[in-house]
């Protein structure tokens, strides 16, 4: 079995606000990213598949059809966006990075899952050089 990355990268804007809670209590939790507070982070997003090296190419995956499903199906959707506002697919929802790898896995699975053998292994998405989040499907 051999895993095997690829690298993309966005920049969107976003807030961390529970729609429930007073706005003091969304400081309280939040903190500065909370309320009106709307701010961008450079994304830094690494996929990892995992699968044998077919015998005639060598390949688990061929990374140029990797590296276009991810800018097709997240970049493209996520690049120079507000995620609480312009993303469908997180509308609804907590625009914490927890949240957003989840549904990137989602929707890598569902992309990958018809033209290849390989499978998702792992998702690591940094939203700051310090913070970085890990998903493995599960
Ligand atoms: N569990 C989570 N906690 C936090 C999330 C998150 O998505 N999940 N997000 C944030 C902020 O959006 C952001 O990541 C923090 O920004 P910041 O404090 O500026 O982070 P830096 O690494 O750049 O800052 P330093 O404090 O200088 O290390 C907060 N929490």
């Amino acid at each position: 079995m051999v895993y095997i990355s690829r690298k993309e990268h966005f920049n969107a804007a976003h807030r961390l606000f529970n729609p429930n809670w007073s706005e003091e209590r969304n400081k309280e939790v939040f903190g500065p990213c909370a309320n009106h507070n709307w701010h961008g982070h450079n994304f830094e997003l690494i996929v990892t598949v995992k699968g044998e090296p077919d015998p005639d190419t060598g390949f688990v995956i061929d990374l140029k059809v990797l590296g276009d499903v991810i800018k097709r199906e997240i970049i493209e959707q996520l690049d120079h966006k507000n995620i609480n506002l312009d993303v469908p697919f997180m509308q609804g929802k907590m625009a914490s990075c927890e949240i957003l790898v989840i549904e990137i896995w989602r929707l890598l699975d569902q992309a990958l899952s018809p033209l290849t053998e390989a499978r998702l292994h792992q998702i690591r998405l940094y939203e700051t050089e310090r913070n970085f989040v890990d998903y493995y499907g599960e």
